[in-house]
């Protein structure tokens, strides 16, 4: 949030520059050398996120092809190996093992249709009384997809309105039921009561060594972190690895994530490689020498949004946004006076190019670069699906810039706002509305003239609560940093302020709950949102999950951590 204006001067020769600190530059040699990396070809990096890449795309191109073309001949191989596994007459339990560990390793998405005919079929299908794997297994997998399914199917292992204790001998089963708990809403109290019951059993056993070793380390990070609020292409990543020293994996399903996942990663570098040329060639950062150059960081987030290699083109445009907005959260934060800020917003506003002529200098570049970027995404969209969605993206920008003027405001009027004002805003400024905006449109996927509607103020529910995640998880996580950069305004000292607490570890206890709390919320959209395409609730679900991913971090600094992800996920093949 706003680091702040109170030292703002009104003379650009007068700015309290502030240099955000940025991401050590020394890798990417591979991609600026235009040279596509493979998974034959271990990259170091060491940490690239500020690096912009130009590449020769030609050369470019020729080397994914030759790499692609050896890939999908074995690739394809194995998924119709698996293809024919799952349309084979499995049992209810077998398929479910199945369909959860495709999951797992992040393979799913090839077998959507099977899957989905499963959904239907396990939606009319009642586990044995007693079997508690079985009961949370189906549970979770149809909850999570949206269909509907009761949560009184765990009614059948309580007695006198408890959990009976005898049940917690099936680990296995405990372990399904505290993740299946993870997707309860808002009044499901079995499933809070669930949660409880299951932790405290799963680490009672687990200090008394009593976990059989084959998921003593799913239960580790199971409550460290249940896997629904994890991000898809991290955890696969790290699954892969635990897949493959479990005891009876199949190795035809680990081949097949392994290559996937290699594969799949050669198509976010050449997306990334895409995204950093554009971003070279805008040039903002070389005009604008205070502002954040961290095309990576921006891709990354793109890629926990929507993992699926599918969303392709949209991860490259939804990451240009990101990026221009990182440039304007630092004009608003460390660099304009509050009377540019006032100006800026009101050509904003005005949507005109003509409207830039009082700006100052830094500000029309960074004007027309949004102004450019925004209108050529339109035109895609209007090319691709004859639709004309100018209107709806001016009017997130417009609210984006509104409300970071009202956080400028607030702070340089020494006005300390209530946390929930804060939050309110805090949404809008992090971005969650504008992108969530663009990435409905990119996808295009179940549009309606009803759900069309719903793409301006107030924005779906599902979109705040998400976007209340991110800015929460963004509050934790970069605390710190902000404070010693002089803003000392976020949700964590706004909460200590308002609620008299003396040590932080208090308000962020309390975040974490409110964390938790808006996570039912989530859940209870889930369920109650029919108007909403299925993609864009799960990209809001993506975009909870990345921003635990991108601001948790303990012992490691901000930058390290998101360093070590963009390592994992985007340069590190798997051997
Ligand atoms: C996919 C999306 C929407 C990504 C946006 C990421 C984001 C919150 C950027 C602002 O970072 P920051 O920590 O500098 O924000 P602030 O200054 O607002 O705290």
């Amino acid at each position: 949030m706003a680091a702040m204006k109170c030292l703002i001067s009104t003379n650009i020769s007068s700015h309290s520059m502030h240099k955000i600190p940025s991401f050590s530059s020394t890798s990417c040699k591979l991609m600026c050398s235009g040279v596509a990396p493979t998974s034959t070809t271990p990259i170091r990096i060491n940490s690239s996120l500020q690096s912009t890449i130009p590449i020769s795309p030609k050369l470019k191109q020729q080397q994914l092809r030759k790499v692609d073309l050896e890939y999908t001949k074995t690739n394809e191989e194995l998924r119709e190996k698996t293809r024919g596994t799952l349309q084979k007459a499995l049992d209810p339990m077998a398929a479910m093992k199945l369909i959860d560990t495709l999951q797992w390793l992040g393979i799913s998405y090839h077998y959507e249709e099977e899957i989905d005919f499963w959904l239907g079929k396990l939606s009319q299908w009642d586990a044995d009384d007693d079997d508690l794997h079985a009961t949370a297994l189906r549970f979770r997998l149809l909850r999570q997809n949206a269909r509907p399914v009761s949560s009184d199917v765990f009614k059948k292992f309580r007695v006198n309105g408890k959990f009976r204790k005898s049940i917690s001998e099936d680990k296995e089963g405990l372990l399904n039921l505290y993740e299946a708990s993870c997707l309860g809403t808002n009044g499901e109290d079995i499933l809070s009561e669930a949660a409880k019951f299951t932790e405290n059993e799963l680490k009672l056993s687990s200090a008394n060594g009593i976990l059989p070793k084959h998921i003593s380390r799913r239960v580790g990070r199971a409550l460290e972190l249940p896997r629904h609020m994890r991000m898809e292409r991290l955890e696969s990543r790290l699954y892969i690895d635990e897949y493959n020293i479990q005891e009876n994996h199949s190795l035809l399903l680990l081949e097949q994530a392994k290559a996937d996942y290699n594969e799949v990663q050669l198509l976010y570098q050449s997306e990334l490689a895409e995204m950093s040329r554009w971003w070279k060639q805008l040039g903002l950062v070389e005009k604008l020498t205070f502002a954040r150059d961290r095309p990576m960081e921006c891709f990354l987030w793109t890629v926990g949004i929507f993992p699926e290699p599918k969303y392709s083109s949209l991860r490259v445009d939804l990451a240009k946004t990101v990026a221009i907005l990182l440039v304007i959260d630092d004009i608003f934060d460390t660099y304009g006076t509050i009377n540019e800020l006032s100006l800026f917003k009101s050509a904003i506003q005005r949507w005109d190019l003509n409207a830039i002529e009082q700006l100052p200098q830094y500000m029309k570049i960074c004007y027309m670069a949004l102004y450019n970027t925004t209108n050529e995404i339109a035109y895609k969209v209007l090319r691709e699906q004859g639709r004309n969605i100018l209107p709806f993206l001016e009017k997130a920008w417009i609210d984006a810039i509104e409300a970071f003027m009202i956080e400028a405001e607030w702070f340089n009027n020494g006005h300390t706002p209530r946390v929930e004002d804060y939050l309110e805003n805090g949404v809008t400024t992090s971005g969650a509305y504008m992108a969530l905006v663009h990435a409905f449109f990119l996808m295009g996927e179940g549009l309606t003239i009803e759900n069309v509607k719903l793409m301006a103020k107030p924005y779906p529910k599902l979109f705040s609560n998400s976007g209340r995640i991110l800015r929460l998880w963004d509050d934790l996580g970069t605390a710190k940093e902000e404070q010693e950069k002089g803003d000392n305004a976020s949700s964590i000292s706004l909460l200590m302020k308002e609620k008299n607490m003396v040590h932080e570890d208090e308000a962020r206890a309390y975040t974490m709950k409110l964390i938790h709390n808006l996570w039912k919320d989530l859940n209870t959209e889930l369920l109650g949102s029919n108007i909403l395409p299925l993609p864009i609730i799960r990209a809001c679900f993506n975009m909870s999950r990345t921003s635990q991913v991108i601001y948790q971090h303990q012992e490691d600094s901000y930058f390290s951590s998101v360093d070590k992800f963009v390592d994992l996920i985007l340069f590190k093949p798997i051997a």
